[in-house]
């Protein structure tokens, strides 16, 4: 990792700590959500009694102030469970609202008139069952709270202490798996005199409702902080096997630049060497350059019976060649010479400049008979040659075959003096030393 990736990590560790914890905070201390219902709300306000179910008992409502107020009178009928009550539509069947969010609830409501100082307060719910037409088949989640006690003294009532009326499960046979506490979809609040309602002249008195909640639960939250976390090592994962693979690939490029370079380097060096043991002039190998191909052949020693022949050529009279005709056609003579002596010896024979107008041919594999021939060959085509200004040109030869463990300086010496002995008997010839 570079300086400046771990860089961007350190920051965004940081940024990522930082907000995790400031949404923590938010979500403690803020991120307040709140819905209120109260008597100036622009929803319907509707007295009911229990006259549609046969009872006598009378309710009537109206705005005094800030404040709702149902007057109800009681009476006793062939209804068993006479009662009054406010309700509140929230919405048009079948929406409702959805209270699931809340998490408690703020009462302002007040009741006055005869038995206990208690109201019921149902938070209807809109199911799949339910009738758009007949509201007692919404699901009635019921609290009894408590007007004058510390129900109404605490606020923040836990919205999960509502419950689903025992009495609505039994009157409208709700399966057992129908009955926990719904509140996604309410259309209707209802505030009912309590359930055992003497009697009388009853009051009941209503400023408002607050629901109270947080606009992300902190499981959301939590859940948003771990995605967050998990989202940021995913993409860190990504960027860092991106970047190794640009490292690689970076790698891989520098390498084979380096393999191209390395490979140049050795052509050159080759190119130099080669260069270093071949004369220029005629393209034959130096002295150098006749020991490498010995080394080639015979690594180290060359071996006790290793077959090796050696032929001397020099050519007679050169001095007056270039003394007559001038160095440049003494030149070209060498070079036809060259030329000449290579076109009659094989590929795996060593032929080099010995010295001036010397040349050497190392012949391996080569018995003296092939050698002699050999040596003959270039002599008599020499001899036959046309050269430059039609100067008669001509060689001699000294030819020597190695001796079972013979030293090569021992075995160049024999060749040499075989040469000198062509010389002096007349040059134009070949000799075997
Ligand atoms: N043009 C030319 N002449 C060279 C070169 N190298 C050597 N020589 C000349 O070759 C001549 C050799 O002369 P000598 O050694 O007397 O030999 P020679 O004249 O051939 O006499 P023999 O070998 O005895 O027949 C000298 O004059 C050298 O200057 C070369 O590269 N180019």
């Amino acid at each position: 990792m570079n300086s400046t990736s771990s860089n961007i990590l350190r920051y965004a560790l940081i940024f990522l700590i930082l907000v995790s914890i400031g949404v923590l905070t938010w979500q403690h201390f803020g991120m307040e959500r709140k819905l209120r219902i109260d008597a100036n709300s622009a929803h319907q306000f509707i007295a009911v009694d229990d006259r549609t179910q046969g009872g006598k008992s009378v309710a009537h409502l109206s705005k005094v102030n800030d404040a709702m107020v149902m007057k109800c009178k009681i009476a006793k009928s062939e209804y068993q469970w006479p009662y009054c009550q406010i309700r509140i539509q929230l919405t048009k069947m079948p929406s409702g609202m959805d209270l699931s969010h809340f998490d408690d609830i703020d009462f302002n409501l007040s009741r006055s008139g005869p038995g206990p100082e208690k109201v019921r307060v149902y938070l209807n719910n809109f199911e799949a069952y339910s009738k758009i037409n007949d509201s007692s088949t919404l699901k009635v989640n019921e609290l009894l709270l408590d007007t004058k006690g510390a129900d109404m003294a605490s606020s923040h009532i836990p919205l999960n202490l509502f419950r689903v009326a025992s009495w609505w499960v039994e009157y409208k046979n709700i399966p057992l798996i129908d009955t926990d506490m719904q509140v996604d979809n309410v259309p209707i609040i209802e505030i009912s005199t309590p359930g055992f309602a003497p009697e009388g002249e009853h009051e009941i008195t209503f400023k408002y409702i607050e629901f109270h909640g947080k606009w992300l639960s902190l499981t959301q939250v939590l859940l948003g902080i771990v995605s967050a976390w998990l989202t940021f090592g995913v993409a860190w994962l990504g960027f860092e096997i991106f970047q190794y693979r640009q490292r690689l690939s970076q790698e891989r490029s520098q390498r084979s630049e380096l393999e191209v370079i390395n490979r140049v380097l050795e052509i050159q060096a080759e190119v130099l060497s080669n260069q270093a043991q071949i004369d220029p002039l005629t393209g034959a190998l130096n002295r150098a350059g006749l020991n490498n191909l010995l080394s080639k052949k015979w690594p180290g020693e060359i071996p006790k019976d290793a077959q090796l022949s050696i032929l001397f050529a020099d050519l007679d009279h050169f001095k007056r060649i270039n003394d007559t005709h001038g160095h440049a056609v003494g030149d070209e003579v060498l070079q036809q010479f060259a030329q000449l002596v290579k076109s009659k010896i094989r590929k795996s024979d060593g032929f080099v400049r010995w010295g001036g107008e010397e040349f050497l041919v190392a012949c391996p594999e080569m018995p003296h008979d092939l050698a002699v021939k050999l040596a003959e060959n270039i002599r008599d085509s020499a001899e036959k040659s046309s050269w430059p200004h039609s100067i008669a040109v001509t060689c001699s030869c000294g030819v020597a075959t190695r001796n079972h463990g013979e030293d090569f300086n021992a075995l160049i010496e024999r060749a040499d003096i075989a040469l000198y002995r062509a010389k002096k008997g007349g040059r134009n010839r070949v000799e075997i030393g």
